[in-house]
């Protein structure tokens, strides 16, 4: 049988409860968006195989429960990802102020050097806006993180990762 891939990478998704990460995943490997938040119990997955120059890479991306009740499971898994996306609500200036506490998190049970990504979702809600996007800039500078803003509601994908324009 062809091999499926041949490069695998194994991403986590984590943030409070609400922040959007179940939509982001959906919006990356469906390209679809669920208005209802049904809260992820423990921890899922879905994975999209791409093609980059060639190369078939897949990609299997954890998604986890930002609820507290959860996390003595969901942190078994940051061992075994290469990449972290940090995810918080630009509408939602205390889900920005648990980034430090998700950064700890990933400081003390992801391996070491690990890539951590900052990301401000919901862009989308521009006249609900708590963190304004230098806010988000400066904690991923101090924390050493990639940044972008983005809406799991208007892209066909979330890894491209641009500020939606405004509406027209
Ligand atoms: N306006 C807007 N709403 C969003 C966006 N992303 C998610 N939502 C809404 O936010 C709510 C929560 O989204 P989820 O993806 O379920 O949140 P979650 O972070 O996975 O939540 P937990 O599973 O409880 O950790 C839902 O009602 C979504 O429709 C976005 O980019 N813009």
């Amino acid at each position: 049988m062809a091999k499926q891939y041949d490069v695998l990478f194994r991403l986590l998704l984590i943030g409070d409860s609400g922040v959007g990460k179940t939509c982001l995943l959906c919006r990356f490997t469906d390209n679809e968006f669920h208005s209802s938040h049904i809260s992820t119990i423990g921890v899922d997955f879905k994975m999209k195989t791409i093609d980059v120059d060639g190369i078939k890479v897949r990609i299997q991306i954890w998604d986890t429960a930002g609820q507290e009740r959860y996390q003595t499971i969901t942190k078994q898994y940051y061992r075994r990802a290469q990449g972290i996306f940090l995810v918080y609500d630009i509408s939602s200036e205390r889900s920005y102020q648990h980034i430090m506490k998700w950064v700890s998190d990933v400081d003390e049970y992801a391996p070491e050097g690990v890539q951590k990504i900052l990301i401000g979702n919901k862009a989308d809600e521009e006249q609900k806006r708590q963190v304004g996007r230098e806010q988000g800039q400066q904690l991923a500078k101090e924390y050493g993180m990639d940044f972008y803003e983005t809406s799991a509601c208007f892209f066909s994908s979330f890894f491209s990762f641009s500020t939606p324009s405004p509406p027209l």
